[in-house]
């Protein structure tokens, strides 16, 4: 279990977090959603322990964030950052087998093997093993790093908007593993989703953020509700129900949109002539 308690943080003067407080249940993938510079990454990076609290404080089962050993860290939990770069010239099956270095230190074992062998095939890599990462195009460079994390093989995974470059298929594909992982494994998976219809089908919670805070935190069918999304990312959706399970319609009539705009617009002349 996570447990955070009145955690925040400041860049500068800027409040980033605000005295945040969140449990999160071991055996769940929790789905984090919400505007653009909401705070997700920031609370992300603080389990994670990329970025320091400014006050409050980070449980992992039990043990302040702060008093972990960084290896045994690396071995309970495991962190996939929005932008991953490698400046290394290395190899996709270099990269998962980086994944194994707090276990391993550098040794590659019959296990690691054979986790190398299932992230190629699982995430549809196996014809690019001994290919460069600079050869790789934007979404397999990205799926070589979700299998580094996956490599890691640790109980809690935290993953910053994973499907960033995917297409449809692979975003679905690592959808999946994520939920086997929980659903087989008794993992915990926490994703940064911006597209809240995967949130949807795939989470067993959903925490909303909005401006450093924690906006909603609940089961999915309770989050994706009209007022609840309308007010979240200030738009106007639609829901629609499938399979018992809310989705959201996001793309607004281009016609609506237009004369909103216009309207907008006259809003605005009027104010300056005045
Ligand atoms: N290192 C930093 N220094 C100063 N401000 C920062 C830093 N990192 C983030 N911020 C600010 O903190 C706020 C929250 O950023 P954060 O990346 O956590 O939001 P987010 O919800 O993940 O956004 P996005 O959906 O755009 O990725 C933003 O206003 C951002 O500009």
């Amino acid at each position: 279990m996570i447990q955070v308690e009145h955690v925040h943080k400041n860049y500068g003067n800027t409040p980033i977090i605000k005295d945040l407080s969140l449990t999160i249940e071991k055996g769940k993938l929790t789905a984090l959603i919400g505007p653009n510079g909401a705070g997700k990454t920031t609370f992300l990076n603080m389990i994670g322990r990329l970025t320091p609290v400014d006050g409050g404080k980070i449980l992992i089962d039990g043990k302040d964030l702060s008093h972990w050993n960084r290896n045994d860290l690396a071995k309970r939990l495991a962190i996939l950052k929005q932008k991953n770069t490698m400046t290394a010239q290395i190899t996709v099956r270099e990269l998962l087998a980086f994944g194994r270095f707090p276990h391993m230190k550098g040794k590659i074992g019959p296990k690691c093997k054979q986790l190398i062998k299932h992230s190629l095939k699982y995430l549809g890599m196996e014809e690019y093993e001994y290919t460069y990462l600079n050869d790789l195009s934007g979404g397999q460079l990205q799926r070589d790093f979700i299998g580094m994390v996956l490599c890691q093989d640790t109980d809690y995974i935290l993953l910053d908007e994973p499907l960033n470059n995917l297409d449809m298929k692979y975003g679905v594909q690592i959808m999946n593993i994520l939920r086997d992982l929980v659903d087989e494994m008794g993992r915990t998976v926490i994703i940064v989703l911006h597209d809240i219809n995967f949130a949807a089908a795939y989470a067993d919670r959903i925490v909303g953020f909005k401006d450093g805070e924690k906006f909603i935190d609940d089961v999915s069918t309770q989050v994706i509700q009209k007022p609840v999304i309308d007010e979240l990312f200030d738009m106007d959706v639609e829901i629609i129900k499938h399979n018992q399970q809310n989705y959201c319609l996001y793309y607004q009539d281009r016609k609506q949109f237009f004369n909103h705009k216009v309207h907008e617009l006259n809003e605005v002349k009027k104010a300056v002539n005045q």
